[in-house]
């Protein structure tokens, strides 16, 4: 053999072999996330389940599970950082609005006003993605360890397709239900004059995010629509952004 071809040889097995480490590394962690966060989404689904049995309302519920949600969701962030290192097959962009617009809905919404906290627009998308995630997260650790049921996948490529619509309209009438007590209150808004010499209304902010669900949402359901194709169907599928 000559020289040359060696070199290629022993160059394109060490390069083999760092993408097999990596491949090692990246599933051993995913695997990991993914089973934390079932995990964490299974609590908060026995805590809802338990509450409504003991009390037999929700309302008072949403303190039980406060910590719990946002952990589970803020977490959720390391799917971005997932996405642009590439250690998933997912749009940064699609992956990127899908958790902002949640733990948006978490923090700045649900968790900032205690006035809407009974509101059973909570309940119905915290249940809504509650049960979403618990499937999805299981869906990749048993895809992760290639011991996938057939269930959870049809599950997985199924459900939103009531789900999404559901979620939406839970997290949009819980919007809605906070807008007399952001106007009332004038949180998170800054009046002129300051120094800073910037005015920001969060009332007109919250319509713009209401409004901002009309142009994005299809967005992320037809990209759930084409995952679907792809995976139940086999068809081959291709994404403008990626
Ligand atoms: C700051 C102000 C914010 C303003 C916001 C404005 C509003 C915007 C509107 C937003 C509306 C959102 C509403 C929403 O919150 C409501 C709900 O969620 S209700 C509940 C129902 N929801 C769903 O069903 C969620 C569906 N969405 C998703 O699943 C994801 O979020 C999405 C990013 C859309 C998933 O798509 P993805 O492209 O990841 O599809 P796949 O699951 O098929 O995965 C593709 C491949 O990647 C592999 N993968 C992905 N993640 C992992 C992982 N954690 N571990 C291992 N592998 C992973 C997956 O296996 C696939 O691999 P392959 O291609 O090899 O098969």
């Amino acid at each position: 053999m000559a020289s040359g071809e060696e070199d290629r040889t022993v160059e394109e097995k060490e390069t083999n072999n760092k993408k097999r480490t990596k491949g090692a590394i990246a599933t051993a962690w995913l695997t990991f996330y993914n089973i934390a966060m079932t995990a964490g989404w299974l609590v908060l689904a026995v805590v809802m389940v338990r509450y409504y049995l003991q009390k037999g309302t929700h309302k008072g519920l949403y303190k039980n599970i406060a910590r719990t949600l946002k952990f589970s969701q803020t977490f959720a962030l390391l799917e971005v950082g997932h996405c642009a290192i590439g250690i998933v097959r997912t749009s940064v962009i699609v992956t990127g609005v899908q958790v902002c617009s949640r733990i948006f809905m978490v923090w700045f919404i649900t968790n900032s006003i205690r006035q809407i906290q009974n509101e059973e627009s909570v309940i119905l998308f915290v249940v809504v993605w509650t049960i979403t995630e618990i499937t999805r997260y299981s869906f990749y650790t048993f895809n992760l360890l290639n011991h996938l049921p057939y269930f959870i996948k049809w599950a997985r490529y199924n459900m939103f397709i009531v789900m999404y619509p559901l979620g939406v309209i839970g997290e949009l009438l819980t919007i809605h239900a906070a807008l007399p007590y952001v106007r009332r209150s004038g949180m998170y808004s800054l009046r002129l004059p300051n120094k800073y010499n910037v005015s920001f209304d969060y009332y007109y902010f919250l319509i713009i995010v209401m409004l901002s669900y009309i142009p994005l949402f299809p967005q992320l359901y037809f990209h759930m629509l084409r995952q679907r194709r792809r995976v139940l169907h086999g068809e081959i599928v291709v994404e403008k952004d990626e």
